[in-house]
């Protein structure tokens, strides 16, 4: 499956935290991220994530089009609430969205936990449905 990390400064601790733990889960799947998470995520782990822009310049709306694609299975995205963002109107699009094409999404870690043990337990196969539908292969 497709799967989105995204962390605010304030979260991206927790965020290598998380996929530390759950290295060998997310192993299996093609992990996507906005800059820098993606790069403290490598940096951190084996894991190999395909990063796109900082999350400021324009990351948000790079893994949004990949959902309104229906390409992302997963969104893991640590927000940070107490701190006002530059790009806030990119955030609220992007959980917009997914809400729009019923992608699973995490905005703490509590609720990725959940996220996560779902996943390697198979309750989100039936995204690979959904892919399928749409002529895509998801690893
Ligand atoms: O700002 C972000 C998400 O809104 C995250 O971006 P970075 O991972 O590049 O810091």
């Amino acid at each position: 499956m497709n799967i989105a990390l995204i962390a605010h400064d304030k979260k991206k601790d927790d965020m290598v935290r998380f996929v530390m733990a759950y290295e060998e889960i997310l192993k299996n799947h093609t992990l996507f991220g906005t800059g820098t998470t993606g790069q403290k995520i490598m940096e951190s782990t084996n894991l190999k994530v395909h990063r796109f822009q900082s999350g400021p310049l324009g990351g948000d709306q790079e893994i949004g089009a990949m959902i309104a694609n229906n390409r992302m299975d997963v969104v893991l995205f640590f927000r940070d609430p107490l701190t006002a963002q530059p790009h806030e109107p990119d955030v609220s699009a992007l959980i917009r969205l997914c809400d729009v094409y019923l992608v699973p999404l995490a905005t703490n870690m509590g609720t990725a936990e959940v996220i996560i043990k779902g996943l390697e337990r198979g309750d989100l196969s039936w995204r690979e449905i959904i892919a399928k539908r749409n002529g895509e292969v998801n690893e």
